[in-house]
Protein backbone atom coordinates (compact mmCIF):
# COMPACT_ATOMS: atom_id res chain seq x y z
CA UNK A 1 0.00 0.00 0.00
CA UNK A 2 1.44 3.39 -1.05
CA UNK A 3 1.80 5.68 2.14
CA UNK A 4 -0.01 9.09 1.45
CA UNK A 5 2.53 11.93 1.08
CA UNK A 6 3.60 13.80 3.91
CA UNK A 7 3.31 17.23 2.36
CA UNK A 8 1.25 18.47 -0.45
CA UNK A 9 1.18 21.49 -2.49
CA UNK A 10 -1.87 22.57 -4.50
CA UNK A 11 -0.74 25.91 -6.89
CA UNK A 12 1.19 27.11 -4.43
CA UNK A 13 2.06 31.22 -5.49
CA UNK A 14 3.82 33.70 -3.50
CA UNK A 15 4.44 37.09 -4.68
CA UNK A 16 6.72 39.51 -2.23
CA UNK A 17 5.33 43.10 -3.99
CA UNK A 18 7.06 42.71 -7.24
CA UNK A 19 8.92 39.55 -6.69
CA UNK A 20 7.08 36.25 -7.92
CA UNK A 21 9.01 33.84 -5.08
CA UNK A 22 6.91 31.10 -5.68
CA UNK A 23 5.05 30.92 -9.47
CA UNK A 24 2.92 27.68 -9.15
CA UNK A 25 4.38 25.01 -7.12
CA UNK A 26 2.20 21.46 -7.22
CA UNK A 27 3.95 18.94 -5.31
CA UNK A 28 3.60 15.70 -3.08
CA UNK A 29 6.11 15.42 -0.93
CA UNK A 30 7.12 10.97 -0.20
CA UNK A 31 8.03 9.89 3.43
CA UNK A 32 11.91 9.57 4.28
CA UNK A 33 14.64 11.89 4.07
CA UNK A 34 14.01 14.50 0.63
CA UNK A 35 16.49 17.16 -0.69
CA UNK A 36 14.94 20.44 -1.69
CA UNK A 37 17.86 21.69 -3.86
CA UNK A 38 17.89 25.11 -5.75
CA UNK A 39 19.92 28.43 -6.76
CA UNK A 40 20.05 30.64 -4.53
CA UNK A 41 16.56 32.59 -4.36
CA UNK A 42 14.77 29.70 -5.88
CA UNK A 43 12.05 29.89 -3.19
CA UNK A 44 13.46 27.75 -0.92
CA UNK A 45 13.05 29.32 2.45
CA UNK A 46 9.48 30.82 1.65
CA UNK A 47 8.08 27.56 0.49
CA UNK A 48 9.27 25.92 4.40
CA UNK A 49 7.70 29.62 5.49
CA UNK A 50 4.56 28.59 4.04
CA UNK A 51 4.86 24.75 5.34
CA UNK A 52 5.14 25.96 8.88
CA UNK A 53 2.38 29.48 8.73
CA UNK A 54 5.28 32.14 8.90
CA UNK A 55 4.50 33.12 5.51
CA UNK A 56 0.99 33.44 3.74
CA UNK A 57 0.48 32.27 0.47
CA UNK A 58 -0.49 34.44 -2.28
CA UNK A 59 -2.33 31.68 -4.26
CA UNK A 60 -2.75 28.04 -3.26
CA UNK A 61 -2.87 25.86 -0.78
CA UNK A 62 0.17 23.65 1.53
CA UNK A 63 -0.97 20.91 3.91
CA UNK A 64 1.56 18.73 6.62
CA UNK A 65 -0.18 14.96 7.32
CA UNK A 66 -3.43 16.67 6.16
CA UNK A 67 -3.13 20.07 8.19
CA UNK A 68 -3.77 23.45 6.33
CA UNK A 69 -0.94 25.97 7.86
CA UNK A 70 -3.50 29.22 7.07
CA UNK A 71 -6.05 27.89 9.82
CA UNK A 72 -4.77 28.79 13.70
CA UNK A 73 -5.84 25.37 15.42
CA UNK A 74 -4.32 23.55 12.43
CA UNK A 75 -0.97 25.74 13.08
CA UNK A 76 -0.78 25.01 16.44
CA UNK A 77 -0.84 21.08 15.49
CA UNK A 78 1.79 21.37 13.16
CA UNK A 79 4.13 23.29 15.46
CA UNK A 80 3.74 19.62 17.53
CA UNK A 81 4.52 17.27 14.90
CA UNK A 82 7.03 19.32 13.11
CA UNK A 83 10.46 20.05 13.69
CA UNK A 84 12.30 23.01 12.40
CA UNK A 85 15.85 24.21 12.10
CA UNK A 86 16.11 27.94 10.74
CA UNK A 87 19.18 28.82 8.73
CA UNK A 88 19.22 31.65 10.52
CA UNK A 89 20.45 31.84 14.19
CA UNK A 90 17.88 30.99 16.81
CA UNK A 91 19.15 30.78 19.92
CA UNK A 92 18.54 32.64 22.93
CA UNK A 93 21.58 34.39 24.81
CA UNK A 94 22.16 33.88 27.88
CA UNK A 95 20.51 30.59 28.01
CA UNK A 96 22.42 27.24 28.68
CA UNK A 97 22.01 24.36 25.97
CA UNK A 98 20.04 22.26 27.87
CA UNK A 99 17.76 25.28 29.11
CA UNK A 100 17.25 26.34 25.73
CA UNK A 101 16.29 22.76 24.42
CA UNK A 102 13.97 22.02 27.15
CA UNK A 103 11.89 25.47 27.43
CA UNK A 104 11.78 24.77 23.26
CA UNK A 105 10.06 21.57 24.21
CA UNK A 106 7.81 23.43 26.12
CA UNK A 107 6.96 25.48 23.75
CA UNK A 108 5.43 22.39 21.60
CA UNK A 109 3.24 21.44 23.97
CA UNK A 110 5.51 18.82 26.49
CA UNK A 111 5.02 18.57 30.03
CA UNK A 112 8.09 20.35 32.16
CA UNK A 113 9.33 17.03 33.13
CA UNK A 114 9.05 15.16 29.29
CA UNK A 115 10.89 18.47 28.23
CA UNK A 116 13.82 18.09 30.56
CA UNK A 117 14.00 14.38 29.99
CA UNK A 118 13.93 14.77 26.29
CA UNK A 119 16.41 17.84 26.51
CA UNK A 120 18.76 15.65 27.95
CA UNK A 121 17.89 13.08 25.47
CA UNK A 122 18.28 14.68 22.48
CA UNK A 123 21.90 17.03 23.70
CA UNK A 124 23.12 12.75 24.05
CA UNK A 125 22.21 12.58 20.83
CA UNK A 126 24.04 15.52 18.98
CA UNK A 127 27.05 14.83 21.28
CA UNK A 128 26.59 18.02 23.22
CA UNK A 129 27.32 16.01 26.97
CA UNK A 130 28.61 18.64 29.36
CA UNK A 131 28.73 21.74 27.12
CA UNK A 132 24.64 21.39 27.73
CA UNK A 133 25.07 23.27 31.40
CA UNK A 134 27.58 26.11 29.67
CA UNK A 135 25.88 29.33 28.35
CA UNK A 136 25.31 28.62 24.20
CA UNK A 137 26.94 32.19 23.86
CA UNK A 138 30.18 30.12 24.55
CA UNK A 139 29.48 27.38 21.47
CA UNK A 140 31.31 26.76 18.49
CA UNK A 141 29.68 27.33 15.04
CA UNK A 142 29.50 23.40 14.79
CA UNK A 143 28.36 23.07 18.84
CA UNK A 144 25.75 25.82 17.51
CA UNK A 145 24.53 23.77 14.65
CA UNK A 146 24.31 20.70 16.65
CA UNK A 147 21.85 22.30 19.17
CA UNK A 148 19.71 23.80 16.63
CA UNK A 149 19.50 20.50 15.49
CA UNK A 150 18.67 19.26 18.79
CA UNK A 151 15.87 21.64 19.37
CA UNK A 152 14.59 20.82 16.05
CA UNK A 153 14.00 16.74 17.70
CA UNK A 154 13.04 17.71 21.44
CA UNK A 155 9.47 16.78 20.75
CA UNK A 156 10.47 13.84 18.98
CA UNK A 157 8.48 15.22 15.02
CA UNK A 158 7.20 13.31 12.21
CA UNK A 159 8.54 15.68 10.05
CA UNK A 160 11.84 17.57 10.36
CA UNK A 161 12.75 20.67 7.96
CA UNK A 162 16.08 21.81 8.12
CA UNK A 163 17.22 24.90 6.50
CA UNK A 164 21.17 24.40 5.27
CA UNK A 165 21.98 22.17 8.41
CA UNK A 166 25.66 22.82 6.99
CA UNK A 167 26.09 26.24 7.01
CA UNK A 168 29.22 27.82 8.21
CA UNK A 169 30.92 24.67 9.45
CA UNK A 170 34.19 23.35 8.96
CA UNK A 171 34.81 19.90 7.10
CA UNK A 172 35.22 18.04 10.41
CA UNK A 173 31.85 19.81 12.00
CA UNK A 174 29.86 18.42 8.20
CA UNK A 175 30.70 15.30 8.23
CA UNK A 176 29.12 15.14 12.11
CA UNK A 177 26.09 16.99 10.79
CA UNK A 178 25.64 15.25 7.77
CA UNK A 179 25.87 11.78 9.73
CA UNK A 180 23.48 13.24 12.09
CA UNK A 181 20.79 13.86 9.27
CA UNK A 182 21.76 10.74 7.50
CA UNK A 183 20.98 8.39 10.29
CA UNK A 184 17.75 10.40 11.46
CA UNK A 185 16.61 9.29 7.64
CA UNK A 186 17.86 6.86 6.73
CA UNK A 187 18.00 4.79 10.37
CA UNK A 188 15.42 6.54 12.37
CA UNK A 189 13.01 6.42 9.45
CA UNK A 190 12.28 10.27 10.17
CA UNK A 191 10.55 11.95 7.33
CA UNK A 192 13.11 15.10 6.41
CA UNK A 193 13.24 18.14 4.08
CA UNK A 194 16.57 18.80 4.09
CA UNK A 195 17.16 22.83 1.99
CA UNK A 196 20.55 22.92 0.77
CA UNK A 197 22.36 24.51 -1.98
CA UNK A 198 24.62 21.58 -0.93
CA UNK A 199 24.34 19.20 -3.83
CA UNK A 200 26.95 16.44 -2.46
CA UNK A 201 24.88 17.03 1.00
CA UNK A 202 21.72 16.25 -0.59
CA UNK A 203 23.03 12.80 -2.50
CA UNK A 204 24.64 11.44 0.91
CA UNK A 205 21.45 12.39 3.16
CA UNK A 206 18.88 12.04 0.75
CA UNK A 207 16.69 9.23 -0.91
CA UNK A 208 14.46 11.93 -3.07
CA UNK A 209 15.17 15.17 -4.53
CA UNK A 210 12.97 18.31 -5.65
CA UNK A 211 14.65 21.05 -7.24
CA UNK A 212 13.45 24.52 -7.66
CA UNK A 213 14.36 27.03 -10.03
CA UNK A 214 12.89 30.48 -9.89
CA UNK A 215 9.65 29.55 -8.38
CA UNK A 216 8.81 26.45 -10.07
CA UNK A 217 9.84 22.73 -9.69
CA UNK A 218 12.48 21.64 -12.59
CA UNK A 219 12.26 18.07 -12.01
CA UNK A 220 11.52 15.62 -8.39
CA UNK A 221 11.96 11.92 -8.06
CA UNK A 222 14.02 9.32 -6.21
CA UNK A 223 17.72 10.00 -6.49
CA UNK A 224 17.66 6.18 -7.14
CA UNK A 225 15.43 6.45 -10.33
CA UNK A 226 16.91 9.72 -11.57
CA UNK A 227 20.29 8.45 -11.43
CA UNK A 228 19.27 5.08 -13.05
CA UNK A 229 21.38 3.57 -15.68
CA UNK A 230 21.04 5.47 -19.02
CA UNK A 231 19.26 3.46 -21.52
CA UNK A 232 21.64 3.91 -24.49
CA UNK A 233 25.11 3.73 -23.12
CA UNK A 234 27.39 1.85 -22.16
CA UNK A 235 30.90 1.14 -20.31
CA UNK A 236 33.63 -1.12 -22.55
CA UNK A 237 37.21 -2.18 -21.40
CA UNK A 238 38.95 -4.50 -23.14
CA UNK A 239 42.14 -6.13 -22.00
CA UNK A 240 44.32 -4.27 -24.64
CA UNK A 241 44.65 -2.47 -27.84
CA UNK A 242 42.00 -0.22 -27.07
CA UNK A 243 42.58 2.18 -29.55
CA UNK A 244 42.44 -0.54 -32.26
CA UNK A 245 38.84 -2.10 -30.56
CA UNK A 246 37.76 1.71 -31.17
CA UNK A 247 38.72 1.53 -34.75
CA UNK A 248 36.28 -2.04 -34.70
CA UNK A 249 33.50 -0.74 -33.02
CA UNK A 250 33.59 2.08 -36.06
CA UNK A 251 33.99 0.17 -38.90
CA UNK A 252 31.14 -1.55 -37.27
CA UNK A 253 28.88 1.28 -37.22
CA UNK A 254 29.04 2.58 -34.11
CA UNK A 255 30.43 5.80 -32.05
CA UNK A 256 32.76 5.33 -29.39
CA UNK A 257 33.83 7.93 -27.42
CA UNK A 258 36.55 7.58 -24.75
CA UNK A 259 35.88 7.33 -21.54
CA UNK A 260 37.25 10.46 -18.76
CA UNK A 261 39.67 7.79 -17.08
CA UNK A 262 39.74 4.77 -18.83
CA UNK A 263 37.06 2.35 -21.39
CA UNK A 264 34.72 3.42 -24.08
CA UNK A 265 31.19 4.82 -23.82
CA UNK A 266 29.16 3.43 -26.43
CA UNK A 267 25.60 4.74 -27.27
CA UNK A 268 23.60 1.16 -28.09
CA UNK A 269 19.68 0.98 -28.72
CA UNK A 270 19.38 -0.98 -25.53
CA UNK A 271 21.73 -0.81 -22.53
CA UNK A 272 20.73 -4.54 -21.73
CA UNK A 273 21.43 -5.45 -25.51
CA UNK A 274 25.52 -5.20 -25.69
CA UNK A 275 25.15 -7.93 -28.24
CA UNK A 276 26.93 -5.84 -31.25
CA UNK A 277 29.42 -5.09 -29.10
CA UNK A 278 30.52 -8.27 -28.03
CA UNK A 279 29.97 -9.85 -31.77
CA UNK A 280 32.81 -7.13 -32.43
CA UNK A 281 35.25 -8.00 -29.78
CA UNK A 282 34.47 -11.87 -30.34
CA UNK A 283 35.10 -11.71 -34.41
CA UNK A 284 38.17 -9.36 -34.06
CA UNK A 285 39.94 -11.30 -30.95
CA UNK A 286 39.54 -8.84 -28.61
CA UNK A 287 38.83 -9.76 -25.09
CA UNK A 288 36.11 -7.75 -23.15
CA UNK A 289 37.01 -6.69 -19.23
CA UNK A 290 33.52 -5.79 -18.98
CA UNK A 291 30.29 -3.87 -20.27
CA UNK A 292 28.56 -1.73 -17.91
CA UNK A 293 24.93 0.34 -18.09
CA UNK A 294 26.48 4.39 -17.90
CA UNK A 295 25.10 5.68 -14.84
CA UNK A 296 24.35 9.55 -14.72
CA UNK A 297 25.59 11.94 -11.68
CA UNK A 298 22.86 13.69 -9.32
CA UNK A 299 25.13 16.39 -10.94
CA UNK A 300 24.40 15.71 -14.47
CA UNK A 301 20.54 15.56 -13.59
CA UNK A 302 20.75 18.57 -11.85
CA UNK A 303 22.35 20.55 -14.78
CA UNK A 304 20.01 19.14 -17.06
CA UNK A 305 16.70 20.42 -14.92
CA UNK A 306 18.15 23.90 -14.94
CA UNK A 307 19.27 23.80 -18.61
CA UNK A 308 18.00 27.08 -19.81
CA UNK A 309 18.03 28.93 -16.38
CA UNK A 310 20.75 30.94 -15.64
CA UNK A 311 23.14 28.86 -13.21
CA UNK A 312 26.00 29.98 -14.57
CA UNK A 313 27.41 32.03 -11.73
CA UNK A 314 29.08 31.22 -9.46
CA UNK A 315 27.54 30.90 -5.67
CA UNK A 316 24.19 31.25 -7.73
CA UNK A 317 23.76 27.48 -8.15
CA UNK A 318 23.83 24.32 -5.75
CA UNK A 319 27.73 22.84 -5.17
CA UNK A 320 28.56 20.55 -7.36
CA UNK A 321 30.46 16.91 -6.64
CA UNK A 322 33.63 18.14 -8.02
CA UNK A 323 33.42 21.25 -5.73
CA UNK A 324 33.23 19.02 -2.64
CA UNK A 325 36.50 18.89 -2.35
CA UNK A 326 37.21 22.90 -1.19
CA UNK A 327 34.91 21.74 1.63
CA UNK A 328 35.55 18.51 2.58
CA UNK A 329 39.74 18.67 2.71
CA UNK A 330 40.97 18.92 5.80
N1 LIG B 1 10.23 38.96 2.87
C1 LIG B 1 10.62 39.13 1.59
N2 LIG B 1 10.43 40.31 0.98
C2 LIG B 1 10.77 40.48 -0.32
N3 LIG B 1 11.34 39.54 -1.10
C3 LIG B 1 11.56 38.34 -0.53
C4 LIG B 1 11.22 38.07 0.84
N4 LIG B 1 11.56 36.79 1.12
C5 LIG B 1 12.09 36.29 -0.01
N5 LIG B 1 12.09 37.22 -1.00
C6 LIG B 1 12.56 37.03 -2.39
O1 LIG B 1 11.92 35.86 -2.88
C7 LIG B 1 12.82 35.11 -3.69
C8 LIG B 1 12.97 33.71 -3.11
O2 LIG B 1 13.67 33.80 -1.87
P1 LIG B 1 14.01 32.57 -0.92
O3 LIG B 1 14.73 33.12 0.28
O4 LIG B 1 12.79 31.78 -0.70
O5 LIG B 1 15.01 31.74 -1.84
P2 LIG B 1 16.01 30.59 -1.41
O6 LIG B 1 15.90 29.54 -2.48
O7 LIG B 1 15.75 30.16 -0.01
O8 LIG B 1 17.40 31.31 -1.52
P3 LIG B 1 18.71 31.16 -0.60
O9 LIG B 1 19.33 29.85 -0.96
O10 LIG B 1 19.52 32.32 -1.05
O11 LIG B 1 18.27 31.26 0.84
C9 LIG B 1 14.13 35.91 -3.71
O12 LIG B 1 14.12 36.69 -4.87
C10 LIG B 1 14.04 36.75 -2.47
O13 LIG B 1 14.79 37.94 -2.63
Amino acid sequence: MTQEPIVRMRGLVKHFGDVQALRGIDMDLPRGPVGLLGPNGAGKTTLIGLLLGLVEPTEGEASIAGLVPKSRADRIAIRKRVGYMPESDCLLPGMTGVELVSTLGKLTGLSREDAMTRAHEVLDYVELEEARYRPLDGYSTGMKQRLKLAQALVHDPELLLLDEPTNGLDPKGRRHMLSLVEDLGRNQGKNILLCSHLLPDVEKTCDHVVVVVKGRVALQGSIAELTAADEARVHVEVEERQDEFEIALRAAGMSPEKAPTKGLIVTVPDADDADAICEVAASSGFHLRGIDPVRSTLEQVFLKAVDGADVSATGSRPMLASEEAAITSP
